[in-house]
């Protein structure tokens, strides 16, 4: 691993060194444990504490497939997915290991007793699998995390709709946290130039997920004007939704929990903000009954920032605690739009409202290998910048899972796998000095 390092860290190193490089036999990696998918049986989801369930291992280097490639990651990031893992909710992802080794003789690799974690990397390619042209040994590269086998028709038009579609790291094995991943190499897109391997790792997942979410024709399809609620808009998702919104002309009504992350918020450039933890709004009286009057008391308030206007899109993944609040405040024709729902996925709304006033809710899932690629362009090109907060060890993972599960973070959590220190990797000088500011904006805070 360290003359793999080395030979990443030094100005002259060409692909046909790291060709020759000796791939390792084992490698470090962040994993959770099949014999202890139990551990927190009985306790509420709130006290399943990743740092109990999240173990740093040498596990052996899987062997490569044909139009794969391993890749020795430098940095990587923590989402909310790999917090999901921890806590073994809703599902054990161990079954989702045991389907796809199911599939074929190669995938079989996939169904072990642990599971590498992790659905970001930003790194250099080590080795290619037969069939795999267009990326050679020494690439630096991040990936995105869709997996598809597409075999099927289904998802020849938008490959999110394969039947085999799976989150790489979260739904297959080998993902990013760790110092080497194997990944399709459909997978890999440049590395943005101007930014550190930590910066490059953040954004991937998540800045994917908003850019389909919310910009795509297969999403939301914002447009010029458009009035945006984003639930937590100085979050992972929201960070990127926020500077979507602002950077297609849109407006975004950005909801957040403090002071401080309105500052955020409102240094990315919004500025209509609602702190909902600041205004108390209780849109559940108790477990099993909502409260109409507060989603009128949150539409009130949303109107006085919009100068009378309504919700065109909403962009949601809290779910159970606000999705009938979204529902209501959006406007006639409007869209809600949901990848997720972090507080319950069993939603209720009141369903006048939504055929009524004929609006539309959209279910959204990563995004196609299309629109990540141009997600990721978008970073490359500096028009959306990494919400990189704070920055742990391959050995603090669990630390890092925890404070986003805890909703301790701010934007988006790096961790370094490789990478001996922040702030490495940085090729494009010029263009990052023209954006410094916007890439340190979450910074240590
Ligand atoms: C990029 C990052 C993303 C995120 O962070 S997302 C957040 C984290 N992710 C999650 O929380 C999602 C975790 N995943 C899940 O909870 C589960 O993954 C799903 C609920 C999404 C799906 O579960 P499944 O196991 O695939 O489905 P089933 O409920 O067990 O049902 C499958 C059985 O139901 C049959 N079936 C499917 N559609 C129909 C139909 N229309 N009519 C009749 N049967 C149907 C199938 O065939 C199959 O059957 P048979 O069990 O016998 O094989
Ligand atoms: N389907 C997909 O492709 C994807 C799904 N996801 C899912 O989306 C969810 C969010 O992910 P991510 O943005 O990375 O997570 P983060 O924790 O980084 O951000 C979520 C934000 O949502 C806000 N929030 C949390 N709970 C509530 C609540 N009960 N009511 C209102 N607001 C709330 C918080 O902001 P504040 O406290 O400031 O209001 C928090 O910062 C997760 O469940 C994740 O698994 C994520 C990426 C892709």
């Amino acid at each position: 691993m360290k003359d793999i390092l080395a030979a990443i860290q030094s100005p002259d190193s060409v692909s046909e060194d790291f060709a020759a490089l000796p791939l390792p036999e084992s490698y470090r990696a962040i994993t959770v444990h099949k014999d202890e998918t139990e551990m927190f049986a009985g306790l509420a989801t709130r006290d399943k504490d990743p740092r109990k369930s999240i173990h740093l291992d040498e596990v052996p280097v899987p062997e490569l497939g044909p139009g794969e490639a391993l890749v020795a990651v430098m940095a990587s990031s923590v989402n909310y997915n790999s917090v999901w893992t921890s806590i073994f909710e809703p599902l054990s992802t161990f079954g989702f290991l045991e389907r796809y080794g199911r599939l074929s003789e190669l995938t079989k690799r996939h169904d072990l007793p642990y599971h590498v974690i992790g659905s970001d990397l930003a790194g250099v390619v080590l080795r290619t699998g037969p069939g795999v042209n267009a990326w050679r040994p020494g690439d630096e590269v991040v990936a995105h995390c869709l997996s598809v086998e597409l075999e099927s028709s289904d998802g020849h038009n938008d490959t999110m709709l394969d039947p085999e579609q799976r989150i790489w790291g979260f739904e297959t094995n080998f993902g990013g946290l760790a110092e080497v991943a194997l990944v399709k190499s459909n997978q890999l897109m440049p590395k943005p130039d101007h930014l550190s391997w930590e910066e490059a790792a953040a954004p991937g997942l998540v800045n994917s997920t908003a850019y389909r979410q919310l910009v795509s024709r297969n999403g939301a399809g914002m447009k010029q004007g458009d009035n945006v609620l984003i639930w937590g808009a100085s979050g992972g998702l929201g960070s990127y939704a926020t500077q979507f919104a602002l950077a297609g002309g849109a407006n975004p009504i950005c909801v957040v929990s403090s002071d401080q992350k309105a500052d955020i918020c409102r240094a990315m450039g919004a500025e209509a903000i609602i702190d909902r933890n600041a205004e108390g709004y209780k849109f559940w009286k108790d477990e099993n009954t909502q409260d109409p009057k507060e989603w009128k008391r949150f539409g009130k308030r949303i109107r006085e920032l919009t100068g009378g206007e309504d919700i065109d899109i909403v962009f949601e993944h809290p779910g159970r605690e606000t999705f009938g609040a979204s529902v209501f405040v959006t406007r006639k024709g409007g869209t809600i739009t949901t990848c997720a729902s972090t507080s319950g996925y069993m939603h209720e709304y009141d369903n006048r409202y939504l055929w009524m006033s004929l609006k539309r809710i959209i279910g959204s899932h990563f995004a196609n290998y299309r629109e990540a690629w141009e997600a990721n362009r978008l970073i490359s090109k500096g028009k959306i910048h990494p919400t990189l907060s704070k920055v742990y060890s391959l050995e603090d993972t669990g630390q890092a899972a925890y404070d986003v599960h805890r909703n301790l973070h701010q934007g988006k959590v790096g961790v370094l796998a490789l990478a001996p220190e922040e702030g490495l990797g940085v090729r494009d000088h010029e263009k990052r000095a023209k954006h410094i500011d916007a890439i340190n904006r979450f910074r240590n805070i």
